[in-house]
């Protein structure tokens, strides 16, 4: 039975070194959860605390109800898929995914009947009898996915599965492992800190720096309503613009250094007059027009679908010192192609920007929330 992960107020420390300061998240029976964020921000460490082979030093992880801090590992029930497969080259397939359930002193008759069931699920029937080391990347991975379910799991852990495969090989296998985990229905938590990967596959993502949790949320929500600036520039691109706020009457804008205002009717009642902003702006969401941000064409990279345009904007962009814009042009639609050089006028679309407080830590939009 697939369970629902609930981790309170958790903390790990190696030695004096405090890795986890103090995380809490709870992760839904049956949902596939993600956690995000850069090299070393803690996403192994707490997967590993998960499974059992880290120690927790304070707050408690529960399965439903019950408490696994002193639960071993081997007692957990739980399934695991790394990026080095670690599946065993001198069984077949069928061998490497019948091994579990031999662990567990399955009977012949049900142990086929698993193995048959599963061996369909994750596509790789006609390889059965194969050794491993006759098989691709892609075709392992799934050996080694059919060998955590086939157990049927309380929950699935999967730590960067698809890192050693080809870009093409890893969009194919991110549809397999989430057509798999539907089918299953097994709640699942899934590392990586590929944005576009976690986007592509998640219900939802917890995006992590530092030992602690910056946001949780879907992946749209996520991606156009980012909770801080780190996570905006975490995930995708943005443009960072310094600005104010200007309040005329009831009306609140939101003013560029260069005087260009926009008048924005969801921001909080946080902010104030003058009050320093940091306004982030995705490149696919601006337009060319007459009026709105003055620049001029550094660089231009086409991209197939889109260019990508790089632009001058001296002195105006923050975190780290950015001095240049960037811009896309979906070339299906565009009536020019702009050429090195030339100078446009580019204007946001006022719904889609975010606006944050002046260090970035918190969003100025209402009802953006931290938690989803
Ligand atoms: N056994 C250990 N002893 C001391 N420090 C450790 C140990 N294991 C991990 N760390 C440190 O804890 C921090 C978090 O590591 P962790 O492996 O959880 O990061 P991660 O987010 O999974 O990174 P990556 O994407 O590179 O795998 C890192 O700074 C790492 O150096």
């Amino acid at each position: 039975m697939s369970v629902a992960i609930n981790v309170e107020n958790v903390v790990k420390k190696y030695g004096d070194l405090t890795i986890i300061p103090n995380l809490s998240v709870n992760i839904k029976n049956g949902e596939f959860f993600t956690l995000l964020g850069p090299s070393g921000c803690g996403k192994t460490t707490l997967l590993r605390m998960i499974v059992g082979f880290n120690s927790i030093e304070e707050g408690h992880i529960k399965f439903d109800d019950t408490i696994i801090n002193n639960i071993p590992a081997h007692k957990r029930n739980i399934g695991m898929v790394f990026q080095n497969y670690a599946i065993f080259p001198h069984l077949t397939v069928r061998e490497n995914v019948e091994y579990g359930l031999k662990l567990r002193k399955v009977k012949k008759e049900e142990m086929d009947k698993k193995v048959d069931e599963i061996l369909k699920v994750v596509k790789i029937e006609e390889y059965q009898d194969r050794l491993p080391e006759r098989l691709s990347g892609g075709q392992q991975q799934r050996v080694a996915l059919a060998r955590a379910i086939v157990i049927h799991p309380s929950v699935l852990l999967m730590d960067e599965p698809l890192s050693n495969l080809d870009a093409k090989l890893r969009v194919e296998m991110r549809s397999a492992i989430r057509d798999v985990q539907e089918k299953v229905g097994i709640t699942t938590v899934y590392v990586t800190h590929d944005q576009e990967e976690a986007l592509a596959i998640s219900d939802r993502i917890a995006v992590m720096k530092d030992g602690i949790i910056q946001q949780v949320g879907k992946p749209h929500t996520i991606y156009t309503r980012p909770a801080n600036v780190f996570v905006s520039t975490f995930i995708g691109h943005s443009n960072l613009f310094r600005g104010k706020i200007s309040l005329i009457g009831q009306e609140k804008f939101i003013e560029f250094k260069n005087g260009y205002k926009i008048k924005m009717d969801n921001l909080t009642e946080r902010v104030h007059d003058q009050m320093e902003v940091c306004i982030s702006i995705r490149p696919e969401e601006f337009s060319i027009c007459t009026e709105g941000i003055k620049t001029k064409i550094k660089n231009k990279t086409f991209l197939g679908k889109y260019i990508n345009y790089e632009l001058n904007f001296e002195d105006q962009m923050i975190f780290p010192e950015q001095p240049s814009i960037e811009f896309s042009q979906d070339v299906g639609h565009a009536e020019k192609i702009y050429e090195v050089g030339d100078e446009i006028i580019l204007k946001p679309n006022k719904y889609k920007i975010n606006v944050f407080t002046e260090d970035g830590s918190e969003s100025l939009i209402k009802d953006v929330k931290k938690y989803e």
